[in-house]
Formats: C-alpha cells, sequence, structure tokens
C-alpha cells in the first residue's frame, strides 16, 4: 500500500500501514455539552512530565494578545509552535452552580512536574510505530517535523486524516487525535488573537464560556437562541483542554468533531473560501503576502488547501498539499477539482458529485439568509467515502459530509443587512464548476 504525495513541484511515492488506531473508548464525565455516546476527554486529565524549553516557554504559549495584536506578523516559532492561549481553560457553563463548575473541572486536574529527561521523547522505534499510524514515511519529514513528532504527547498520535493547516509532518504543531477517541480531534489553539477568536465563535456558537474565550466578540451570536442551524454546519465542539507535550510545551487545543471518522476510507478536499482571505484588520503586509501567493483567489473564490483522495483499486491514497492548489489558476481549476472524484479506472464518483451538490444548495440556501458574519478565510471541508461505488442509481449508499471549519478570521459585521458576499461568492463558483464537470468530465 502506498500513498502518492503530491506538491506544486514534485510527486513521492511511500509506503504506508493502513492498520487502524486501537478504538477503545475511555469514559469520562464533566461535559456540559451533549456528546454522542462514545465519550471523550475531560479538561484537566492528567499530563505527561513537563521540562522547560528554551524555544517555546510554557509563559510564550500562555500570553494572551490584545485583539489583532499580532495576527498580522509571522510568529511560528522556529520549532512550529504557534499557538496561543491561557494556563488552563475548561469549559463551563455560562450559569451553572459551583457543583456543576467542580465537575467540569474534571478531579483536580493535577499540574505535571517539569522534567529536563530526554528520555521523555520517542525513540526511533516508538517513532516509526507513531509513522505506520499516521501513513508517513520517515524518509519524507525534515527534521524540523521528526522533532516535533519525538514530542507528541503520552497517548496522542497526529491526526491521521489531515490534509491542510498546520500539521506535525509539516514541522508545526498540528491536530492531534486521543488514542481510543477517534470520533474527536484537538486543535491546538492559535497564537494570539486568532485563537481567542476562535475560540469565541465556538464558545458563542454552543453557548458556553471558557478561560479563553471573549463574549464580546461575538454579541449577537451570543444572545442567538436559535443557532442550531449554524450548529449543524460546523463539527461538535466539546470545550477546551490543555495539552503538554513530552518535552512540557503545554497549549489549548479546541475539542471538536472529527467529521471524518464514521467514513472507512475518507476522501477529503479543504477549500479556503473567498476572494479574499484576509479581514478588515489585516496589515498591508498580510494582504500584499495573500495577493502574492495566490492571485488566482480572488478569481476563483477558493483554493484548494489540501486534498486526499482514496483508489480502492490499488488500495492507496493519493495526497496533494497547500504547494498543488496554489499552483492551480482558472484553466485548471476544473480538471484540479476533477481529481478529487477520480476512481483510479478512468471513472468518476458522480454520485458523490450530485450529493455534494444537493449539500451546498443547503449552505447557499443559509449562507444568503445570514448577514451576521463575515466568514474570512474560512474552509469548507469535504469528505466523502471512497470505498467501493456504490451500484448505480443507489444513491443511499454514497456518503458525503460537507462542514464548514477554521474562524480565526470570523467576525460578526457591523451593519447586519448584508450577505457574506465574499465566501458567498466562492461557494457559488466553487459549484458551477461542479455543474460544468458534470456536463462534461463526469459524464
Ligand atoms: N472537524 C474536523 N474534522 C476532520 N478534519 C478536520 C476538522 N477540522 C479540521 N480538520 C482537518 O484539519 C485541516 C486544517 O483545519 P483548519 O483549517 O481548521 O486548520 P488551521 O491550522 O487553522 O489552518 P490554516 O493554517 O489554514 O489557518 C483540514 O484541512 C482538515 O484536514
Ligand atoms: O495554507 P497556506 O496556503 O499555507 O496559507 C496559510 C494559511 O492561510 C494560514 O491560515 C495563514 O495564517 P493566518 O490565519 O494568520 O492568515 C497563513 O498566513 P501568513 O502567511 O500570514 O502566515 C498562510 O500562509
Amino acid at each position: 500500500m502506498s500513498t502518492t504525495f503530491t506538491s506544486g513541484e514534485e510527486s513521492v511515492e511511500s509506503s504506508i500501514d493502513h492498520s487502524q488506531i486501537p478504538m477503545d473508548q475511555e469514559k469520562v464525565d464533566g461535559c456540559l455539552l451533549s456528546v454522542d455516546d462514545e465519550g471523550y476527554e475531560t479538561p484537566g486529565k492528567k499530563l505527561p512530565p513537563l521540562v522547560k524549553h528554551n524555544k517555546a516557554t510554557a509563559k510564550d504559549c500562555n500570553k494572551k494578545l490584545p485583539e489583532n495584536g499580532g495576527s498580522d506578523v509571522a510568529m511560528a516559532e522556529d520549532d512550529g509552535y504557534e499557538t496561543g492561549g491561557k494556563k488552563q481553560v475548561l469549559l463551563k457553563p455560562k450559569t451553572g452552580t459551583a457543583k456543576e463548575a467542580r465537575k467540569l473541572r474534571g478531579s483536580g486536574s493535577p499540574r505535571a512536574e517539569p522534567s529536563d529527561r530526554k528520555s521523555d521523547r520517542l525513540d526511533d522505534k516508538q517513532l516509526e510505530k507513531l509513522l505506520d499510524e499516521i501513513f508517513v514515511e520517515r524518509d519524507s519529514l525534515t527534521d524540523s517535523a521528526l522533532h516535533l513528532l519525538r514530542l507528541v504527547p503520552d497517548g496522542y498520535v497526529p491526526l491521521p486524516h489531515q490534509v491542510g493547516g498546520h500539521r506535525h509532518i509539516d514541522g508545526k504543531l498540528g491536530f492531534l487525535r486521543r488514542i481510543g477517541q477517534p470520533h474527536l480531534l484537538y486543535k491546538p489553539v492559535q497564537f494570539g488573537s486568532k485563537g481567542v477568536r476562535e475560540v469565541s465563535f465556538y464558545d458563542a456558537l454552543y453557548g458556553v464560556s471558557t478561560h479563553l474565550g471573549d463574549p464580546s466578540i461575538f454579541p449577537s451570536l451570543c444572545n442567538s437562541s436559535n443557532n442550531s442551524l449554524l450548529q449543524s454546519i460546523l463539527p461538535m465542539y466539546h470545550g477546551l483542554t490543555t495539552i503538554a507535550d513530552r518535552a512540557g510545551h503545554k497549549c489549548d487545543h479546541l475539542i471538536l468533531e472529527d467529521i471524518t471518522h464514521r467514513f472507512t476510507h475518507p476522501c477529503i478536499l479543504d477549500l479556503k473560501m473567498g476572494q479574499r482571505v484576509w479581514d478588515d484588520h489585516a496589515h498591508p503586509d498580510k494582504i500584499e503576502r495573500e495577493l502574492k501567493k495566490y492571485p488566482a483567489q480572488e478569481r476563483l473564490g477558493f483554493r484548494i488547501t489540501g486534498m486526499r483522495i482514496y483508489k480502492p483499486f490499488t488500495d492507496d491514497y493519493v495526497y496533494y498539499d497547500r504547494y498543488y492548489g496554489r499552483s492551480v489558476t482558472e484553466d485548471t481549476a476544473l480538471s484540479a477539482i476533477t481529481k478529487f472524484f477520480e476512481v483510479g479506472d478512468g471513472s468518476h464518483r458522480t454520485d458523490v458529485v450530485n450529493c455534494i451538490m444537493d449539500k451546498l444548495t443547503e449552505f447557499i440556501n443559509w449562507m444568503e439568509k445570514q448577514n451576521t458574519l463575515s466568514l474570512f478565510a474560512t474552509s469548507l471541508l469535504i469528505v466523502y467515502e471512497g470505498g467501493p461505488t456504490p451500484a448505480a442509481g443507489d444513491k443511499q449508499q454514497t456518503q458525503v459530509d460537507i462542514r464548514l471549519v477554521d474562524f480565526a478570521h470570523t467576525y460578526e459585521k457591523e451593519r447586519d443587512d448584508t450577505q457574506d458576499a465574499n465566501a458567498l461568492f466562492g461557494v457559488r463558483n466553487f459549484t458551477q464548476y461542479l455543474e460544468h464537470f458534470l456536463k462534461t468530465a463526469g459524464q
């Protein structure tokens, strides 16, 4: 079995182990939100030992910047840390009893003691095992990625199906999955105001309060009694937790539903939406960077930030990264999108395209009505089951899920009488490509 990695410049073959992560569940308590019966981690569980780190200290990590106090400057540490948040962020009710609050905190939440022991890091054998679990070959990784992977917290693995965003295998602190909890993922809270904004968005939408969230950022959302439609197009949110890696860096993580977990062979496309992907408060340098990075964004209204497709005939995955996405122009967008539906035998998953079109119509209906939010740089995450193609006409068997993720640049509109034309343009344009595909390549 192999995964083909396709970048803007090159393709690399690598063998992968397709074994599954253990599925045993840990039942825990301590959450206000309704969760499914598989359970999830209670914030404040015992953490691995901590050591002081000379690059990104707990203090760095716990700094809370003022709103927009740094979102426009490059902040990534050279060891991949680009997260922020307060020391300990626990889900707690907006109004609730002391008993409820205690329950949410779990029993005690022990602080881990610092340790300088190198032995806490994964050794070569453990590293190989970890790489098997996330389908990655060691040869394809840089030293900084290997360094970060050796520090992956005990009991976690990097999210195996992450296609876009910051990832351990790119040498950035990426998403995690807790072993035995395949239905959840842990997204590191981003540094400074970006992280605070995203947490505040989820808090407001789900009517909860965390130490990091600021209700004043999304007042309308906080006061709305009907957020259920919006909730249904986002992953379920389960609050925050602090996770320490094997070197003792502590970072807050959003606990979110992993929307790929119901799929056996998830095919995933991450589209960053909008003609412009910077918000109204962006620094001119950021605007210049983005315009230079992907000039076609303005005309397309979306860009591919990652795409992974399962090929049932060869039992392997093909991966296209963000650099590939940035190489796509108006002239090649149709063929790039078509790749997402290629089965591998010359045929295409037109059943999936039809299903996506139906769901996107619902999205567009919602977006045409909503006049509260500006969703700058939000991603449309599209997932379908890449296992055997269902028999023709068996529409029920086509499994597709579409959600919005990434709210680090989401704002409430100051005037609430207009649509989010920026994001809407992108969704509509993508839908037009799909229509075109059905008329041409897909037939
Ligand atoms: N709820 C989810 N379920 C499954 N996968 C997810 C979910 N949220 C995010 N992902 C995975 O993580 C990737 C990155 O997500 P996201 O855009 O939130 O990260 P980010 O680090 O904020 O990205 P960026 O660097 O573009 O700001 C997605 O491409 C997807 O593969
Ligand atoms: O996925 P890509 O194509 O690599 O693009 C990055 C991604 O859009 C990040 O969300 C963004 O950080 P922000 O959330 O701060 O915008 C970063 O901007 P940056 O170049 O300003 O760091 C981009 O480089």
